[in-house]
């Protein structure tokens, strides 16, 4: 579903220095997948994922996602193949001043959805994540678990095969976390979508994903199962994550 071939990014610092943020890696990810993205901070797990849909442009290598090359895309056909990547954030992301029903219909209105058939996906959307009934709340109304449900929902709006997630429960208390990662796992086996998800921590890799890759500085140091919920890490970097947790 996801490839990266020699995939590099560099970022020029404001003193003119160059910061090597991923050297050229590659990373397979199967349909169906729930992928972590772990290690320490400053890693560059986030610039590996914002890789994935192209909100980095990486400098060299190619990115194949759903069968379409990224890299090889001109800007419309580039906008098109994003919406079949959903992103969801740390601080959610929701636009204040709208519901959350407007929230999760914006990815629809951007992509010309007609009004009708905006408004059942929605009400489909809203259900899916467990807020039905919020609908016509504003986000300030709402917990942060709620918020992280509204950004899933509009992740989930215009239908992606892919859902990207950037640290999605770091900014939330531990039961909070437990019921945003069920509610990704539980998409992630009713509608198929494959799913990578950022995080630093273990724990979130043992609740709910299927392979992980240790990222540390800049590099993949190794791609490891997890197997009953036990993480089978075995690379130094990989050890001191375990370790940590
Ligand atoms: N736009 C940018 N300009 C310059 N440097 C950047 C930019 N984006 C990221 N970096 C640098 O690249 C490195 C990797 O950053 P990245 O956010 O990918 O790490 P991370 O593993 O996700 O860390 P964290 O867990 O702290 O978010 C960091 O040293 C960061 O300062």
């Amino acid at each position: 579903m996801i490839a990266l071939k020699q995939v590099s990014k560099r970022f020029v610092r404001p003193d003119g220095g160059v910061f090597t943020a991923l050297s050229p890696s590659d990373l397979d990810i199967q349909a169906g997948e729930i992928f972590g993205l772990i290690g320490p901070s400053g890693a560059g797990k986030s610039t590996l994922l914002r890789l994935i849909n192209l909100l980095e442009r990486p400098d060299g290598g190619q990115v194949v996602v759903d069968g379409q090359t990224l890299t090889a895309l001109p800007a419309a056909g580039l906008r098109r193949a994003r919406q079949n990547i959903g992103m969801i954030f740390q601080q959610f992301n929701l636009m204040a001043n709208r519901t959350v029903a407007d929230n999760v219909a914006f990815p629809l209105e951007i992509a010309g959805w007609p009004a009708a058939e905006r408004a059942a996906r929605v009400a489909e959307c809203l259900a899916l994540v467990g807020l039905a009934d919020r609908a016509g709340d504003y986000p300030a109304q709402l917990s942060g678990g709620q918020k992280q449900r509204v950004g899933i929902a509009r992740a989930l709006a215009p239908r992606p095969h892919v859902l990207l997630a950037d640290e999605p429960t770091s900014a939330l208390d531990p039961a909070t976390t437990r019921g945003i990662l069920d509610c990704l796992a539980d998409i992630n086996q009713r509608l198929g979508v494959t799913v990578v998800i950022v995080t630093h921590e273990m724990a979130v890799v043992r609740a709910i994903c299927h392979r992980a890759a240790v990222v540390t500085q800049g590099t993949i140091a190794e791609i490891f199962p997890v197997i009953d919920g036990v993480a089978q890490a075995n690379s130094a970097a990989g050890l001191a994550l375990l370790e940590e947790a």
